[in-house]
């Protein structure tokens, strides 16, 4: 049974967009089949993000992507109320219910435009499987998770940015290169980032 604490705790965005998608237009092959509603164990739950998943570990898996700097559950809970006001975010993550532990997570992002008929296009960020659950076709499936949810909400296209060694994991779920299209160049203002 769920405690008080957990059922007042907000979604991100609606979860019930989830039990929508199409995962059979996705070319990427699972094997045993899994979607983001049967994940293929009962312990495993894909959903929007809480409110209260500062304290299930979100930020520790991010850091397994890069640095994540000291944040507060006040800083976090400022920023999940920003992302929730503005709409256009959704981090999506998987629990592992027996340890009401956060152990991937994906965001899709919607870039509001006015070309292409004030089309919207979407922006995969921040993928990342805990490293003691990777093999195990998560990485793919939280991918393809916010890769029909971005289809489902009517984006004109999805791109990403990503190291050489993970093309052939991108490619498998159908990204292209596009012939000459497919450049990514950066101007860092955080030079001392350590990325
Ligand atoms: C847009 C971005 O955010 S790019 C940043 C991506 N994230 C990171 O680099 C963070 C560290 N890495 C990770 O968290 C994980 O390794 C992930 C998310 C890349 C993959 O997660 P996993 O759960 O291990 O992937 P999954 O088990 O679904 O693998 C799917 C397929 O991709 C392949 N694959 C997975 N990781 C890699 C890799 N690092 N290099 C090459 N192939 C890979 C697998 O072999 C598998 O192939 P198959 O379908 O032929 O069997």
């Amino acid at each position: 049974m769920s405690s008080n604490k957990e059922e007042q705790e907000l979604y991100l965005y609606d979860p019930s967009l989830l039990l929508k998608l199409d995962f059979y237009r996705s070319p990427a092959k699972f094997n045993p089949p899994i979607t983001c509603v049967a994940p293929g164990e009962p312990w495993l739950k894909v959903r929007p993000l809480k409110s209260g998943d500062y304290r299930r570990g979100f930020l520790q898996i991010l850091s397994q992507l890069t640095s994540i700097g000291e944040i507060s559950e006040v800083q976090f809970l400022n920023r999940f109320a920003e992302m929730r006001a503005k709409g256009d975010y959704y981090v999506t993550v998987i629990e592992d219910l027996r340890k009401n532990k956060i152990i991937g997570s994906a965001t899709l992002v919607i870039e509001r435009k006015f070309i292409h008929s004030c089309g919207n296009r979407a922006h995969l960020e921040d993928v990342v499987v805990d490293d003691t659950y990777r093999g195990k076709q998560l990485g793919k499936l939280i991918v393809v998770t916010v890769t029909c949810l971005a289809e489902y909400l009517g984006c004109y296209k999805m791109s990403l940015e990503c190291k050489d060694k993970l093309i052939a994991f991108y490619r498998s779920i159908g990204y292209v290169d596009e012939p000459g299209n497919s450049n990514s160049m950066t101007l860092r203002y955080d030079k001392q980032a350590n990325l």
